[in-house]
């Protein structure tokens, strides 16, 4: 019998971890943070305050601040008593209204115009970062923020100057402000069309050197002209009315545009081919990316009807800057007019710069006073609500969850957590976790469940307590597919209420051993079971064997021999420990066998107590699981 026993002791997962176990798995994005301003925590108000945080917005004032709740230590030795504010680094100039936002929340450090090498220095101080398009976050900022760094906000649309691979490893969230500015990128796309069509930027230069040329700058008409427009997004509709407006005949690239937007708005979706075939004017709006790098170059100029005239108000490397001079002193392209660049800034004696048949700004498509008021606001307040644990809205690398959703879920996403972290604590030593089966029971429709949170709690629970990863929304996937965890999702029918999303979880860990052998069920898996019940997560199987106990404080799992006076017997000694038992629930298949005993307890059980319980002799294997 001694054979089957399992030494009862903290499972070694997680042991060293006690200070911050309870407090660390509490809240998504906001695992990782300082607890800025909570004064304690409790495992379900850690959570909720962040989704209501998601339907209130913001609550700035003092108090209000102090009770939200979901932040959680940065520092692995923090507890959560340590009050103070979130730093953010805001690396370059932003609108006023945003940085007021910001500092109800946390302090400011506005440091422009830093080194790469000063910005690593700083990151390790700061939980956020906010950045234009002139600051390059790179893997290297990610990485010497040593964990510490949570948000990164990008006060614009373009993410290309961030490393989101980085960022997404290292779970942290990436947001941007994608329509604040969306306007005023137009605006500038249609100046520097009317601007390059009647050489106002030349004509002014050579009417302040004093010589007053009117047949050299004679220009070209756009009315009736065809105009292209490349990427067929905000920025490229707004462009596309206002072009309608100024009588142009506007046709429109964009793979992924939907047609019945361009429809409403009179314009042509074409092939890329036929947009560069019959174009007078090309104004490029497409984001700059894998496949966006150098889209014009000399093959896609071969293609160009002679004597286009180019606008680019998107990103400098969508074209091959050498093969744009090649075309203009060709005259294939007649003009330019460039508000981007590859190197930014460009070099004085930069070709392009310098040709007299192209105008240039320094990138100033979003730098209007109402756009930078707006995309400080946009982005204060998605980096705020990122540091108030919210999925936000603009999140860029994660996926983003509506929040009547995660309302709902709640209580799904800690049950989900819950089975995932006990789950592994069944695993016995040095069995690597694989294979990770879900099976989500509900009366709902497929398409009326969203599982990506639940998934991404289970990766959490499993992870967190073997590894020193912090597991998060955006980095649930990756550390996941990392660590070789295949993870299997199936949804089964349940006569259940259809007025709640989900009747019960089961969590399956597939060709592992088990320390407590009554976990494994028939098909020879690791497998538990739950269900929310009154809105707290219950353990309603483990093995075969059917239990029901709350999930809260920590779980003993004894298999004994059924028979009189166990219960008795384990509870005295609980009780002679001080140990407070929350709920007790046993199951047996046939009377006077075996049975499965799950004790809920309150309190941590002194090693000796757990050594007591396993020596009475009808006990055959019991587990002592931390959650
Ligand atoms: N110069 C500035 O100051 C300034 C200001 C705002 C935006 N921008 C840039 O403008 C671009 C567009 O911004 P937005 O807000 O309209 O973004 P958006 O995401 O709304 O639109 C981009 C569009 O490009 C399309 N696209 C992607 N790949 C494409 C391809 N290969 N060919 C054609 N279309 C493609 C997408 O489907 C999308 O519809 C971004 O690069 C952004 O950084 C620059
Ligand atoms: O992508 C953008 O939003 C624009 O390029 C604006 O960039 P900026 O914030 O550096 O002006």
């Amino acid at each position: 019998m001694a054979a089957l026993r399992i030494a009862a002791a903290a499972v070694a997962a997680g042991a060293d971890r006690n200070s911050v176990a309870p407090v660390r798995s509490l809240s998504f994005f906001a695992s990782g943070f300082s607890s800025y301003g909570v004064k304690s925590l409790s495992f379900r108000s850690a959570f909720l305050p962040s989704v209501a945080c998601l339907r209130g917005k913001f609550d700035m004032a003092g108090a209000g601040l102090r009770n939200r709740g979901p932040l959680v230590p940065a520092v692995r030795s923090q507890t959560a008593e340590v009050i103070g504010k979130p730093t953010v680094l805001v690396a370059e100039k932003l609108g006023d209204a945003g940085l007021q936002l910001l500092k109800q929340f946390a302090n400011v450090d506005c440091s422009y115009n830093l080194t790469h090498e000063e910005l690593c220095a700083k990151i390790s101080l700061c939980d956020a970062l906010i950045v234009r398009s002139g600051t390059k976050v790179t893997r290297e900022v990610f990485e010497a923020s040593n964990g510490r760094l949570k948000v990164v906000g990008r006060a614009g649309v373009g993410i290309d100057n961030v490393d989101l691979q980085a960022a997404t490893e290292l779970g942290c969230l990436v947001v941007n402000a994608p329509t604040a500015n969306t306007v005023a990128a137009a605006e500038h796309g249609i100046a520097l069309l009317a601007a390059m069509a009647r050489n106002v930027p030349q004509a002014d230069a050579s009417l302040k050197a004093g010589k007053w040329q009117r047949n050299k700058y004679t220009g070209v008409s756009l009315v009736d002209k065809t105009i292209a427009v490349l990427g067929f997004g905000k920025v490229g509709s707004e462009v596309a009315r206002r072009a309608k407006g100024l009588g142009m005949d506007v046709i429109a690239h964009d793979p992924y545009a939907p047609a019945d937007r361009a429809r409403a708005l009179g314009v042509e979706l074409v092939s890329f081919d036929e947009a560069l075939a019959r174009a007078d004017f090309i104004s490029l709006h497409m984001p700059l990316t894998p496949a966006t790098k150098k889209i014009f170059n000399d093959e896609t100029f071969g293609k160009v009807k002679k004597g286009v005239r180019i606008i680019n108000v998107a990103r400098g490397g969508v074209i091959d800057e050498e093969a744009l001079v090649r075309a203009l002193d060709s005259g294939i392209v007649a003009q330019a007019a460039l508000d981007v660049f590859t190197e930014e800034p460009p070099e004085k004696s930069n070709k392009l710069v310098q040709h007299e048949n192209v105008i240039v700004t320094p990138h100033l498509g979003a730098s209007t006073v109402e756009a930078q008021e707006g995309v400080a606001v946009e982005i204060a307040e998605a980096v705020v609500g990122a540091l108030q644990g919210e999925l936000a809205a603009t999140a860029v690398n994660a996926p983003m969850v509506p929040a009547e959703v995660l309302t709902e879920l709640a209580p799904y996403v800690n049950l989900a957590e819950r089975l995932g972290r006990l789950a592994i604590q069944l695993v016995s030593g040095g069995s690597g976790v694989k294979d990770v089966k879900v099976t989500y029971s509900s009366a709902r429709s497929t398409d009326d469940l969203d599982t990506r949170l639940l998934r991404a709690m289970i990766i959490k629970g499993i992870v967190e307590p073997v590894s020193d990863t912090f597991i998060n929304l955006v980095n649930a996937n990756f550390v996941a597919k990392q660590r070789g965890m295949r993870i299997s999702e199936e949804r089964q029918p349940s006569d259940g209420a259809i007025d709640v999303p989900l009747d019960r979880i089961q969590v399956k860990i597939a060709h592992v051993g088990s320390k407590f052998a009554s976990a494994i069920s028939d098909s020879g898996e690791i497998t538990l079971e739950g269900k929310v019940k009154d809105g707290v997560p219950h353990l309603t199987k483990v093995g075969t064997f059917s239990v029901d106990i709350s999930l809260e404080g920590s779980i003993i799992l004894c298999r004994q021999v059924d028979q009189p006076g166990m219960i008795g017997k384990v509870g005295s000694f609980l009780g002679e420990d001080n140990v407070n038992i929350s709920f007790m629930s046993v199951s047996r298949l046939t009377p006077r066998q075996k049975a499965v005993m799950a004790i809920g307890v309150d309190d941590e059980p002194s090693k000796s107590v757990l050594q007591r319980i396993g020596d009475i002799s009808a006990i055959e294997e019991f587990v002592f699981l931390k959650l």
